[in-house]
């Protein structure tokens, strides 16, 4: 197991546009990480200088001990090391599932390499496959040969790229859970590139979420949630309540009523408070902190989202609710807030 370093790491299009400025990123050995941004963030940029395919105009990459790109090293894909399971498969059509699997295998005697195909075969829940051809699996299965391709020559590290994206949502979760268990299995570093939230919070030890070419945030999917290092990366991964409040011996004062903060600053007399809308409930008007009226509610069968335009805050707020809403647009409402929030700068 190695731990994969990636320090002040900038690229720069021909065009003049920075796509990655100065970005630093550890992942311990054995860890997965969600490499998670908006569309055009750079994720792919990061995946391609990681794998050898481009050139960084500065910073380095290391395995372990060994440096990949650096001041005056650039190590050839084929010697870094690394497996990569990119988006759709890309499967060799002509070969079959276990030629395929066996195609980085190289040194290794022909029984040797049989068992090997074998082993990755049934650790991706494909055994018995290795005679069939790329068009006789479904896409979830070609993506599990890929994975089982990808893992076969035991690298340091695999990279996967939104390798879930041409999969149906049902399809996704399992495979999901299964690609995860198969990385634990064979101790390997991962980084998985995804724009899919629900993705980088269920499947990664680690989430990174990248912003204008750097890392905003790089926690425990648990932390990046209930921790979000500013408003921007609260709204990206999940949805976001801000409401100005007043500080006092670590709770806020709100529109929405008193919240305990997480991490009281010290010092900090004001600020933007941050809550989840899962965090707020909805009350009769008579027993609640703040009062307003609903003016939209989107069903979703396990959840609502239920907007209510409050009568002393500006923006309307999102309130979460289990099933189906207890209340309708134009309905007179009440909120409380439940846990804690965290605390944020007011903008310039
Ligand atoms: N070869 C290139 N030459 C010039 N600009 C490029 C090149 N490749 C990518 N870019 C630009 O760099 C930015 C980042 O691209 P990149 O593909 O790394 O983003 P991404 O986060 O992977 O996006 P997506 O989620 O849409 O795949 C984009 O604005 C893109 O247009």
């Amino acid at each position: 197991m190695t731990d994969l370093q990636i320090t002040g790491l900038t690229k720069v299009y021909g065009s003049g546009a920075t796509v990655l400025d100065g970005l630093d990123l550890t992942v311990p050995a054995g860890a997965l990480v969600a490499v998670l941004g908006p569309s055009g963030c750079g994720k792919t940029t990061l995946l391609r200088i990681i794998a050898g395919f481009l050139r960084a105009d500065s910073g380095t990459v290391t395995i372990g001990d060994r440096t990949l790109s650096g001041p005056g090293t650039h190590l050839p894909p084929e010697r870094r090391r690394i497996g990569i399971v990119p988006q759709e498969g890309a499967l060799f059509p002509h070969l079959s599932v276990a030629r395929n699997v066996a195609f980085g295998l190289t040194g290794l005697d022909r029984g040797t390499r049989r068992l090997r195909v074998e082993e990755m075969l049934e650790l991706v829940g494909l055994a018995g496959y290795g005679d069939r051809m790329p068009h006789e699996l479904s896409g979830g299965q070609q993506q599990r040969v890929a994975l089982a391709r990808a893992l076969a020559p035991q690298p340091q590290l695999v990279l996967l790229d939104e390798p879930f994206n041409a999969l149906d949502s049902s399809l996704r979760t399992g495979l999901r859970a299964d690609v995860r268990a198969a990385l634990q299995a064979t101790g390997a570093t991962a980084v998985l590139v995804t724009h899919d939230q629900q993705e980088a919070l269920s499947t990664a030890d680690l989430v990174a979420v990248v912003r204008n070419g750097t890392i905003a945030q790089c926690d425990t999917p648990h932390e990046v949630y209930r921790r979000p290092a500013d408003p921007w990366v609260a709204a990206f991964v999940g949805d976001a309540v801000l409401v100005t409040g007043t500080v006092d011996k670590g709770t806020a004062t709100t529109a929405l009523g008193r919240v305990p903060l997480a991490d009281p600053p010290g010092g900090v007399r004001e600020g933007m408070v941050l809550l989840r809308p899962e965090q707020i409930q909805l009350t009769d008007t008579a027993s609640a902190e703040a009062r307003g009226m609903v003016t939209e509610v989107r069903y979703y069968g396990h959840d609502a989202m239920v907007t209510v335009a409050l009568d002393e805050v500006d923006a309307p707020i999102d309130v979460r609710v289990p099933g189906p809403a207890p209340a309708s647009p134009g309905e007179r409402i009440g909120i409380r807030v439940t846990g804690v929030a965290t605390l944020h700068p007011v903008p310039a």
